[in-house]
């Protein structure tokens, strides 16, 4: 039976002919002689491997046929209507490349280049760059760096290296598929050339032939792979086929994910990287690679909402229906919830025996916590009180963060050890009477949730941990998203959850991304990550212009991540696109006709309205917005727990739409802030308003990095 290698197509083909590829490619699969297929060479094509196929009386499949220790592979080039095939088969030529090993697929008349191009500059600039100078010689880049080292086809190379600047570079990139788009999208950064090779993982072909052993090595390495897929089977072959470009993360992986979706760690990992580099996407693989290799493994795959657990489950049943998705953390297969739905369903399992838990944290004799506390309960606190404290502790922000970070993880349960415990990253100093002061108002609000008999999500979090802690560990693998937002007893449970081993836990986040949490370090909950980290830096979602709008909201901030390390930037995109428009408004009514003028232009110009997003500030400005659109004649829904429908414009909260992206995305900034927000910021100590506002600039950076294609942001005056 021939085994069929995918390649992203070309020539994309639409619905029916989809479905007409498929069934071709599912007999040939099965038997390339079936009758009807036609499976024929051309008389004097440039490689004699090529084949054409019918797929219908219009329609013809090109490929290669390759024979390899005994079997035949056929690699699938594209579908095009029958005269157009006749001449690709003609020219098209698969061979290795004989600097990169990498296979490439060439024309053997290429079409001259148009006259406009500009002579290629085959030297590095001697003198200091000057704007008009070509990117590469900016860089220093010269030709033999181009074609001798990286392999990159001459013709290409010449392009590359008269492109005026990095949006001409992309622009070349987004016409080349797989690897020869990757080294150009890094050759218009400042990484030098080893860099690139190691990053790619390009290594000199041990034999330089051309024979079909030779190709289907070449097939198989690393970077080769973000273009060529050996489909196992013909459910997968279904898949790669009706997902298109939208699922080709499914399929065709950056060399750099694919190794950290099967790659093998003796203890934790953590794996950083800029919004839409495809952390999650390294996630879902990886989570595939370890349930597939072990049937029986107990893996957790958690992250912090609701929401984004629910899009986790998604994506994983769409990676591979058939990996196991567990309904329990101590049974085999894939796990997927939110962290704090996980802390619920270990208390909820403990039974009777979560007593002892609940008597570790809090010091309180407690069966069953019967719900969760409600949000205000701080502020009740705050009220009830005479506190002789001052403001800047005296506040919700204050308080919760304090009983988050230092308390509950440290199994404070009295004022004695209050005052003894060590407070580090906390800003303001307590001394004695300060402790004991907060202490009271702690244990006022503890004894306000036993009497109500609840929990808040540290605790049930810190309850959880104490419970896992000396199990041995429920599960066998832990996986986490977003792992930037969770707090200091989620990372106790989730140590707890999993014995120290290999491939134990396996940590996605990104810094600038968290818009919940606090800083957090990660060696304080026995998470032993310092030096054991590494981070992905291709954007696959956002458009350059977009992702340097989005950067710009992080200039100046100082974010540090897990290990207390500054966070680097320095990410690019693979996509070129418009600039993002910045519109500015004078009042509330011309910011909600700005917003539905522009979407209906969108709409007119062939945009589906559920590819649109509407991201505001809070709850408030969400209805306001979805009123506004609705009366302009523009059908909007607003998004909240539930999962977005189709026929109506999206609009939903920043904060609601992280994980997720749209097309085209407008960002309304709800104006100034508002005098109460001032007062609140004012109200807080030094580190805690520090923090509050790289929290809000970091909701910025998320919002601005949801748009795959378009961004306008609407700023009113
Ligand atoms: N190898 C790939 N090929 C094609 N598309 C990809 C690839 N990797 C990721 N993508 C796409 O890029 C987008 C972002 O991926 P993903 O959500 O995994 O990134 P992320 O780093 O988790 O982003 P964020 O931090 O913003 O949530 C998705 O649309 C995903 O399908």
């Amino acid at each position: 039976m021939p085994t069929i290698i995918m390649t992203k197509w070309p020539v994309k083909i639409d619905g029916s002919v989809k479905a007409k590829a498929m069934s071709f490619l599912q007999k040939l699969s099965a038997d390339d002689a079936t009758p009807g297929l036609h499976v024929e060479p051309i008389a004097g094509a440039a490689d004699s491997r090529v084949r054409t196929g019918r797929v219908d009386q219009f329609w013809r499949a090109v490929m290669f046929r390759l024979d390899g220790a005994g079997e035949c592979h056929y690699v699938i080039h594209g579908v095009w209507p029958h005269d157009d095939a006749i001449t690709v088969a003609a020219r098209v030529r698969l061979k290795v490349n004989p600097i990169n090993g990498l296979p490439q697929i060439e024309e053997a008349e290429p079409a001259a280049p148009p006259a406009a191009d500009p002579p290629a500059p085959t030297r590095p600039a001697e003198s200091h760059p000057t704007p008009a100078e070509p990117l590469m010689v900016q860089l220093g880049r010269t030709r033999a760096d181009l074609v001798d080292r990286l392999g990159v086809p001459t013709d290409v190379a010449d392009r590359a290296l008269a492109a005026p600047n990095e949006d001409a570079i992309l622009d070349l990139a987004q016409r080349h598929e797989g690897w020869l788009g990757l080294l150009l999208v890094d050759l218009a950064t400042q990484d030098s050339i080893d860099t690139i090779v190691e990053r790619l993982h390009l290594e000199a072909p041990e034999q330089t032939g051309n024979d079909d052993a030779d190709l289907l090595r070449s097939l198989q390495q690393p970077a080769a792979q973000a273009q060529f897929a050996f489909i196992d089977g013909q459910e997968e072959l279904r898949r790669v086929i009706e997902n298109g470009d939208f699922g080709s993360w499914r399929v065709f992986l950056h060399p750099e994910q694919r190794h950290y979706a099967v790659r093998r760690y003796r203890g934790p990992f953590r794996l950083s990287g800029g919004a839409g580099t495809g952390k999650t996407v390294v996630l879902l693989h990886r989570a595939r690679a370890l349930a597939r290799e072990r049937p029986d493994a107990r893996i957790v795959l958690t992250t912090f909402t609701t929401n984004l657990a629910d899009a986790l489950r998604d994506g994983l049943g769409q990676l591979d229906p058939t990996v196991q998705q567990a309904t329990a953390f101590t049974a085999p297969g894939v796990y997927v919830t939110s962290v704090d739905a996980l802390a619920a369903a270990v208390i909820r399992a403990a039974g009777d025996s979560i007593a002892d838990a609940i008597q570790a944290v809090l010091g309180d004799a407690r069966y069953a916590p019967t719900g969760r506390t409600p949000t205000g309960r701080w502020r009740d606190v705050i009220e009830a009180s005479a506190t002789p404290l001052p403001p800047e502790i005296v506040n919700e922000t204050f308080l919760s963060a304090e009983y988050a970070q230092i308390v509950l993880p440290n199994k404070v349960k009295n004022e004695n050890e209050y005052r003894r415990v060590r407070r580090p990253g906390r800003g303001v100093a307590l001394d004695r009477a300060k402790r004991d002061s907060v202490w009271a108002l702690i244990a006022a609000y503890r004894a306000h949730c036993r009497i109500d008999g609840t929990l808040d999500f540290a605790e049930a979090a810190a309850v959880a941990a104490a419970h896992l802690t000396g199990s041995g560990g429920e599960a066998d693998h832990v996986l986490v998203d977003e792992g930037q937002d969770l707090s200091p007893t989620h990372w106790q449970m989730l140590r707890a959850l999993v014995a120290e081993g290999d491939d134990d836990l396996f940590i996605a986040e990104d810094s600038h991304q968290r818009i919940y949490g606090s800083r957090t370090v990660l060696g304080r909950y026995s998470i032993k990550i310092v030096g054991r980290s590494q981070r992905l830096s291709l954007n696959y979602r956002t458009t350059a212009q977009n992702l340097r709008y989005a950067m710009a909201m992080l200039d100046g901030g100082d974010y540090v991540d897990l290990e207390e390390q500054a966070e680097v930037t320095g990410y690019r995109s693979a996509r070129s696109g418009p600039a993002p428009a910045v519109e500015a408004v004078e009042s509330l009514v011309a910011e909600l006709d700005t917003i539905a003028d522009r979407i209906r232009s969108w709409c007119d110009g062939g945009a589906t309205p559920e590819t649109i997003a509407v991201l505001v500030a809070d709850k408030f400005q969400r209805e306001r917005v979805v009123n506004a659109l609705n009366e302009r004649g523009v059908p909007a829904r607003a998004v909240d727990r539930d999962r977005p429908g189709e026929g109506r414009v999206l609009v939903m909260t920043m904060h609601r739409a992280k994980g997720m992206e749209f097309a085209k995305v407008v960002l309304a900034d709800g104006g100034p802030q508002s005098a109460a927000e001032k007062v609140r910021l004012k109200g807080l100590d030094a580190i805690e308003r520090h923090e509050a506002e790289l929290r809000a600039r970091s909701l910025v950076y998320v919002a601005a990095t949801r748009a795959r294609d378009e961004l306008l942001v609407v700023q009113r005056s």
